[in-house]
């Protein structure tokens, strides 16, 4: 039985503001919950009744305390996270955005701030920011992203103790997302890598690693429907 086979997903965004102009972008600290003491973009899950976008300017005013109007938010990607024999895949919507109204603001649960396009602190993102991120700040999207993680071998697990909390993926409520059958989207397949382990010195990124990921440049058209092997037949903006 394949590890990374789904029979439901929950729908969760994710957005990520650059400053073109500094070269830098905005990352909040998560100081709790799921996927806590990594810097990542802002976002959660969408509630029942909203859309992705909607979530998304929802949860980057809680997060970071900044507006996007809905026309200058764009979407950057959509990637599916599969977990190791967890049956509820995160459907992700990434979004990045150019302007935004008012003041950066820490919360209780993410701390923003500025990091140069040089100093990404990628050793203390999730390990697949690396694989994605940079084709957003190069523009080179949108994308479809496929990433399967597993948990990191015990003994690397319990040197994160005091750094990442590593909660089951799947046992915060969510919106569900949609669950089909249908077969796969092709696609430009640009990348594919499997067995990525981390070494001693590179412990930070979280209490998962990839075990395989795929991304592709090309996105079928809306509404997108993800399949069982956790492919996308078609996408939604
Ligand atoms: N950059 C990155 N982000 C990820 C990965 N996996 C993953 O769930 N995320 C993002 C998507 C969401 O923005 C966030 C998890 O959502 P969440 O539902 O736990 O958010 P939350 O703690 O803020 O909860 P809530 O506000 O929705 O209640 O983490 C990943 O591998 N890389």
């Amino acid at each position: 039985m394949d590890p990374f086979r789904i029979t439901s997903t929950k729908v969760l965004t994710l957005v990520t503001v650059i400053d073109k102009q500094n070269q830098r972008i905005l990352l909040g600290y998560k100081k709790r919950g799921f996927g806590a003491h990594l810097w990542n973009g802002f976002g959660g899950k969408v509630e029942p009744g909203e859309t992705p976008k909607e979530g998304a300017i929802r949860e980057l005013e809680e997060e970071a305390g900044i507006t996007v109007h809905p026309d200058k938010l764009q979407k950057t990607g959509l990637l599916l996270f599969l977990f190791e024999n967890d049956t509820v895949g995160l459907e992700t919507h990434v979004y990045k955005a150019y302007e935004y109204e008012g003041e950066i603001r820490e919360c209780d649960e993410m701390r923003p701030q500025w990091f140069d396009f040089a100093d990404i602190p990628y050793s203390q993102m999730w390990p697949d920011d690396e694989t994605w991120l940079p084709l957003t700040l190069k523009g080179q999207d949108p994308f479809f992203g496929r990433i399967c993680l597993k948990r990191r071998p015990l003994t690397e697990s319990a040197s994160l103790e005091n750094g990442v909390s590593g909660l089951n993926p799947s046992s915060s409520t969510a919106s569900s997302g949609s669950t089909t059958s249908t077969a796969a989207s092709a696609g430009n397949l640009s990348t594919t890598m499997t067995n990525t382990s981390f070494t001693a010195d590179q412990p930070s990124n979280g209490p998962f690693e990839i075990f395989d990921y795929h991304l592709e440049h090309s996105l079928p058209s809306a509404p997108h429907e993800i399949a069982l092997d956790g492919t996308v037949a078609s996408y939604e903006n």
